[in-house]
């Protein structure tokens, strides 16, 4: 079962992150995120990742200059896409970079769920997520997780949005994700990660 703790921001929470047994760590460039990390904190965050453990760098629209400027300085392993980026540009980064690409969708519905096959052969994995609000991304709600129940999946997928220590297992049980997502969940306020909290998070995700 593959794990991301997204959002961290502090040496503290990504040592923790990885200590309760995060495969991935996510770090957010997007200034309007109280997660926000410019490219130079994410790179010196990205020093601490042991190898084994994937760093996802997450993005919206970014303009093509700034994300090759940010692939440079980050080297993730991964480039996670938030915003309205297209199937194509997605397949051509894919081609070009040496990192997976993922695209985070906000599911609102089964339609949304069936113009998702667009990013079959597009994208590495699609991380199904709650619909935007204030934020493309991270706001700490849950979406009808029945919308995954029995879904042929055609590609590598995880689930987000609005999980946390006390839903997550819930959650596996009924879509069967074999990646969980979680930030807010993990939080004491917005931005805030807690370890004890990545730590259960972690914990219910081995025990279910
Ligand atoms: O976390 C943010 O602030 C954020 C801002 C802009 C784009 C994406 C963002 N987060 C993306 C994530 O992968 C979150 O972990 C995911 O949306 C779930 O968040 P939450 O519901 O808070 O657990």
């Amino acid at each position: 079962m593959l794990i991301k703790i997204c959002g961290i921001s502090t040496p503290e929470t990504m040592d923790a992150a990885v200590e309760a047994g995060a495969t991935h760590v996510g770090l957010v460039n997007f200034e309007a995120s109280p997660r926000h990390v410019t490219l130079e904190a994410a790179a010196s965050l990205r020093a601490r990742v042991p190898a084994g453990v994937k760093v996802v760098l997450l993005t919206v629209n970014m303009a093509p200059t700034d994300l090759s400027r940010a692939v440079d300085l980050v080297q993730p392993d991964v480039l996670q896409f938030h915003g309205r980026e297209t199937p194509d540009w997605l397949a051509k980064l894919r081609e070009t970079l040496e990192c997976e690409i993922w695209k985070a969708v906000g599911l609102r519905d089964q339609g949304t769920l069936e113009r998702c096959r667009q990013w079959i052969g597009k994208a590495d994995r699609i991380l199904f997520d709650a619909p935007a609000k204030a934020l493309p991304g991270g706001n700490g709600e849950a979406f009808d997780w029945q919308l995954l129940a029995n879904h042929d999946h055609k590609m590598d997928w995880g689930l987000a949005g609005g999980l946390g220590p006390d839903n997550v297992a819930e959650a596996i049980r009924l879509t069967a994700a074999p990646l969980v997502d979680t930030s807010s969940g993990v939080e004491t306020a917005p931005g805030q990660k807690n370890p004890a909290l990545i730590q259960s998070f972690c914990e219910a995700v081995r025990g279910a």
